[in-house]
């Protein structure tokens, strides 16, 4: 928890209010058996009414008074915690938007989304019981041993003894349930992942009849959460019989000695029975441990889960330099590329220039690592060895924001929000106008499927919205890409779901735009209106040219043009 002492900064009043009412309401509860002692010792055995009115009213008094305390205190508790629980929320969020593929690729999406939500609850939770009970039950039983030392030390001693073990034991517990707790919350990991990937599937689950696998996944996943809840759980509430085991032999003890000492005329009822009553409130706080510990150890777990988020380390740089391209012209030397945390060579020694406003075809089978190529222009990933240049200026010199707000990627899965048509093309460029976005669907061939919307541009898509087949979708992203007028536009196979005759009206449109274009296609018939195509091969460019040069220089070339004219030509016949 310390390690988030910055986010509590901006409450310092709020917490300073809370824990001084919190000493309020401490201090009373410390003074309740003092005043007792007085009623029953000057009021009771003396038998003078006046004593007894006088003081207990003075119990009251300030028994009212806590009670105020308490409320106040609750209210800026929450008030205090909620803040806190939102500010770390937030910056969690800002920082993943930040993060780099390799760093997200070490926390999977059902992780992170328990660290924003459930983690960040038990921190909340935490931090309230810690402005409410947590600094209070551990000044409660100091405060009431001092206070017991004060009235009566012989009797008193008996705490001095049985509090440390007590103390002990619970420290113990505390180290364990960390542990404990910190396997809870990587069981709720896993169920969080089942669940996710269980919804996005539903369909496929629905095709395959595998509901029964998927229960039989979910069950094994929750079983285990459920396990190791009882577990942490069980761990924490033994704790407590043996914790009150303790304190009532201590209790007994002191009654038990006491009596004689009264006999003997050595000390006062009054003073026994306010030994005693500090007694019951240091077993009560006592008791509150077992929950202090319970949230503490889940608090801790969650903290480290937390930080463990915010402390993440971005491993791509950015630089001030701002540079706006004139041309988008591209040139890739002698690159090389691995994933971080893989040992395959995924690109090898590649070398090409792309002039500006040519249209590019990337081509290969699959794995070839075309999609790869296209993560390097965005800096997405760092280039192992080469460099990446666009308008002859390298890359990894440019300020990230500014280099990727002239790139327009479509990527191989169309993915659209939730929202009207309207606002999932202008997700492309802020504040683009009305006229931006209907240009960019009228060149992404998808103008004229949203004016059959039922309300056009204002349709919403997703959740109680309609669905798009993957044409339209695809066409919904080219039209979010081009709505920024990028110097470079990136298509990862996004027309591939797109008849022919629609396929290349789009690529027309596209020369209007001043862009270089970069297109991954399996289809020769898309490549061949391409200035250049690119043929990779397990990493390596293996041929580089133009549809004409590359029929009479590459032998692979040559092999996929004549599988898909024969296919053409097979489905020709089937069709006639
Ligand atoms: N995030 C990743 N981490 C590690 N390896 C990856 C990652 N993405 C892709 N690879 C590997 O890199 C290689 C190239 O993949 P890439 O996606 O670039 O191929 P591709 O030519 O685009 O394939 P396809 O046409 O099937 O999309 C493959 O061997 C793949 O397994």
């Amino acid at each position: 928890m310390l390690k988030f002492s910055s986010f509590l900064k901006p409450y310092r009043i709020s917490m300073s209010i809370a824990l001084l009412l919190m000493l309020t309401e401490l201090a009373v509860e410390l003074l309740h058996p003092l005043l007792m002692a007085k009623i029953i010792d000057e009021g009771i055995l003396q038998e003078d009414l006046s004593v007894v009115i006088r003081w207990g009213g003075v119990m009251i008094g300030i028994s009212l008074f806590a009670f105020a305390s308490g409320m106040i205190n609750s209210f800026y508790a929450a008030h205090v915690s909620q803040s806190f629980g939102f500010d770390i929320r937030k910056q969690i969020f800002v920082k993943v938007q930040q993060f780099t593929f390799e760093n997200l690729s070490r926390f999977p999406a059902a992780s992170l989304i328990t660290r924003m939500t459930n983690d960040i609850t038990q921190l909340q939770n935490t931090l309230f019981m810690g402005l409410r009970i947590m600094l209070r039950a551990p000044l409660l039983v100091i405060g009431s041993v001092i206070m017991s030392f004060f009235v009566n030390p012989v009797l008193a001693s008996v705490f001095a003894f049985v509090i440390p073990v007590v103390i002990m034991m619970l420290i113990w517990i505390m180290k364990r349930g960390s542990h404990v707790f910190n396997k809870v919350q990587s069981m709720l990991d896993n169920v969080n992942d089942v669940l996710r990937e269980n919804l996005i599937g539903m369909r496929l689950v629905k095709a395959y009849v595998r509901r029964e696998h998927e229960i039989k996944r979910f069950s094994l996943a929750t079983n285990s959460l459920r396990d190791s809840t009882v577990t942490a759980l069980r761990m924490i509430e033994t704790s407590m019989p043996i914790l009150l085991f303790i304190m009532n032999i201590a209790i007994l003890f002191i009654l038990w000695t006491g009596r004689a000492q009264v006999v003997n005329g050595n000390v006062q009822v009054g003073e026994v029975v306010a030994i005693v009553n500090y007694g019951l409130r240091i077993t009560s706080a006592l008791s509150m441990f077992s929950f202090i510990i319970m949230f503490l150890s889940r608090s801790h777990a969650s903290a480290s889960r937390i930080s463990e988020v915010l402390e993440t380390k971005i491993d791509i740089e950015s630089h001030e330099n701002v540079h706006e391209f004139k041309h988008g012209k591209v040139t890739f030397e002698h690159v090389s590329f691995t994933y971080p945390g893989t040992d395959q060579v995924v690109l090898k020694d590649i070398s090409f220039t792309a002039n500006a406003g040519e249209t590019i075809a990337v081509m290969g089978g699959t794995g070839s690592g075309k999609s790869s190529l296209f993560q390097l222009l965005p800096r997405l990933y760092e280039v192992d060895s080469g460099r990446v240049y666009i308008d002859d200026i390298s890359i990894d010199s440019i300020n990230m924001q500014n280099l990727r707000g002239q790139i327009g990627l479509v990527p191989q899965e169309a993915v659209l929000f939730t929202g009207s048509v309207k606002e999932n093309v202008a997700w492309g460029k802020e504040h683009a106008s009305f006229v931006e976005i209907i240009e960019a669907a009228q060149a992404a061939q998808i103008h004229e499927t949203i004016e059959k919307l039922p309300a056009k541009y204002e349709t919403r898509i997703g959740q109680k919205g309609v669905n798009l087949s993957g044409g339209q979708k695809q066409r919904m992203s080219v039209a979010r890409a081009l709505v920024r007028k990028p110097k470079l536009l990136l298509l990862d196979d996004s027309t591939s779901a797109l008849d022919v005759k629609t396929e290349i009206k789009l690529l027309t449109a596209l020369r209007d735009y001043s862009c270089t274009i970069f297109l991954i296609t399996q289809k020769v018939s898309s490549a061949r209106e391409a200035d250049k195509i690119l043929l990779l091969d397990d990493g390596v460019l293996i041929a580089e040219g133009s549809h004409e040069e590359l029929i009479k220089t590459s032998s692979l070339y040559q092999k996929i043009y004549h599988s898909q004219m024969m296919e053409e030509l097979t489905d020709v016949k089937a069709t006639n």
